[in-house]
């Protein structure tokens, strides 16, 4: 039996460990972690992460070969396959704060990892790291490693969240870097075989460290510079008549494009985007790639545009105040099907209305209060000025109220924002929403989730972004 242990029971390491288990019933899993009360919930009948389908995949084989637990150091020293995914979030102190990732976890799982292993080991990067990285964990785990052999690899996580089973499922590739060496070699074709028990080999590609590693941030830069382009084409389409939607429908028709990841938003958001993407600045940066490093720069830029851009319109549509007004928040999870709220546009947005004034009323069917609560009063981190925090003023989550139903969240309210694309917003009851408002009542829809025609009917001011404006906002121009 192949022994597998997995630090880091996060959003990455819980999932993907239980998929393996799931189609590897000859392998033994154990998910470890250092916080306790994440291990306890994954133990419990309330896992600490929603992701459509986890739940089963967990009941179908935990206690049976997949187990989660706080002893890290007994079951990496039992594993012949260390897989590491602790969070590696961007600095914000010291040299390159802003930009560069923090491998604080990392190199502190490594440190462990050699101080406690008494056989061979696998270890595979399944965080997403700075390209190289695998060169500075190969010498940590050699300068300790009392004469075991370690082998290190590099197994980029490509999965979604609010999708993550299917996409550990059935992966459009699996990615494995190792060193060209036998050795190398050898460990990259045990780590295949894991995989090849459910995945297609053809769809299981392997590179040197290096590529591997640089695929990931490549990537998610691609994923989000396609996002910047069509949420670009958004403001353009608001000033010219154009419908973003028919635009994104009619370039993604190009087989060179393609269809997906063209949907306008109020803004990407998501744990992996803007930090990969500052990440990839970053390496550019220290390669003397300056050109490069501004292009890349570029897709963030556009995203904060974006979010401040929806923030401009709200307030200049009320007639350029918001002060005192009721402003119905519906979602605040980074996208749909989730409950995770890291580096979400609706943080942005809410702090933009609250620095206008705006009394908020917050209804996620995820999140809960005290993570709203939590990520409002957290202090911004200005990214081109890392020196500079800026703080949300003490008082300002006063002015927020969390609602366990979009109803109550809009009752009284002078306008609805929609910044997240939830599926049950589609089918809310707009009738009764627009009855129980303040008038003149208004929608922003961030995602574009709405009927607007239908809405405008019901009597509601309806701006959705990148589609043609509302009679009432074309003589109201956005201050952005
Ligand atoms: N979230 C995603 O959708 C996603 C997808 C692909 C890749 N990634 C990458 O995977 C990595 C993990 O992301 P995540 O979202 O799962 O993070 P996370 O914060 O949800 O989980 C990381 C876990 O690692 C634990 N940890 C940190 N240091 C530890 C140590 N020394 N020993 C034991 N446990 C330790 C933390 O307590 C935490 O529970 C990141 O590098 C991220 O960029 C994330
Ligand atoms: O057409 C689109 C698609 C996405 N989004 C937004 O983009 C963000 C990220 O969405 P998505 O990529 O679906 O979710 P993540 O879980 O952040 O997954 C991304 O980041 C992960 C972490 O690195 C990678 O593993 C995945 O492949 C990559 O898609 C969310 O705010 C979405 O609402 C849009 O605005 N328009």
């Amino acid at each position: 039996m192949v022994n597998i242990c997995c630090i880091g029971a996060g959003y990455v390491g819980g999932p993907t460990m239980a998929v393996i288990a799931l189609k590897c019933p000859s392998v033994k899993v154990v998910v470890v972690d250092i916080a306790v009360s994440r291990i306890n919930a994954w133990n419990s009948d309330q896992l600490p992460i929603y992701e459509p389908g986890l739940d089963e995949v967990v009941k179908q084989c935990r206690g049976k070969n997949l187990f989660f637990s706080t002893d890290v150091e007994k079951h990496v020293r039992e594993a012949d396959i260390v897989f590491v995914s602790v969070n590696t979030p961007t600095k914000t102190r010291g040299l390159g704060a802003g930009k560069a990732a923090d491998l604080t976890y990392w190199e502190s799982a490594a440190r462990m990892i050699a101080d406690v292993a008494v056989s061979d080991k696998i270890v595979v990067e399944k965080s997403t790291v700075p390209v190289k990285t695998a060169e500075a964990i190969e010498k940590i785990l050699t300068h300790n490693s009392k004469g075991i052999k370690f082998q290190i690899l590099s197994n980029p996580e490509f999965l979604a969240e609010g999708t993550a089973i299917q996409d550990l499922f059935n992966p459009d590739r699996v990615l494995i870097g190792g060193r060209e060496t036998p050795g190398g070699q050898k460990a990259v074709q045990e780590l295949k075989n894991v995989y090849a028990q459910w995945v297609p080999e053809d769809r299981i590609l392997t590179t040197n460290l290096w590529s591997a590693e640089l695929s990931k941030l490549a990537a998610n830069a691609f994923l989000a510079q396609r996002i910047s382009s069509v949420n670009a084409m958004s403001a353009l389409c608001e000033a010219t008549g154009a419908n973003v939607s028919q635009v994104a429908h009619a370039v993604g028709k190009d087989t060179r494009i393609g269809p997906k990841f063209l949907n306008a938003s109020v803004g990407f958001g998501g744990s992996c985007f803007q930090k990969d993407i500052l990440n990839l600045v970053y390496i550019c940066e220290c390669n003397g790639l300056h050109e490069v490093a501004n292009y890349w720069k570029q897709v963030i830029k556009i995203n904060d545009y974006q979010k401040s851009r929806f923030v401009n319109r709200v307030v200049s549509s009320m007639f350029n105040t918001v002060s005192g007004k009721k402003v119905a928040v519906l979602g605040f999870a980074f996208k749909k099907d989730t409950g995770d709220t890291r580096e979400t546009p609706a943080i942005d947005v809410c702090k933009g209305l609250v620095g206008d004034k705006a009394l908020l009323s917050i209804f996620d069917p995820q999140v809960t209060e005290e993570q709203v609560m939590r990520d409002l009063a957290m202090r911004k981190f200005d990214w081109d000025h890392p020196a500079h925090l800026q703080p949300m003023s003490p008082t300002a989550t006063k002015e927020v109220s969390v609602c366990w139903d979009a109803y109550e969240a809009t009752k009284d309210a002078h306008a609805v924002c929609i910044l997240t694309e939830w599926e049950e917003f589609k089918s809310l009851d707009y009738k009764k929403i627009f009855d129980g408002m303040r008038k003149p009542a208004f929608v922003f829809d961030g995602r574009n989730v709405v009927d607007v025609d239908k809405l405008r009917e019901i009597g509601f001011i309806v701006y959705s972004i990148g589609k043609p404006l509302d009679p009432w906002l074309k003589d109201m121009p956005a201050l952005a």
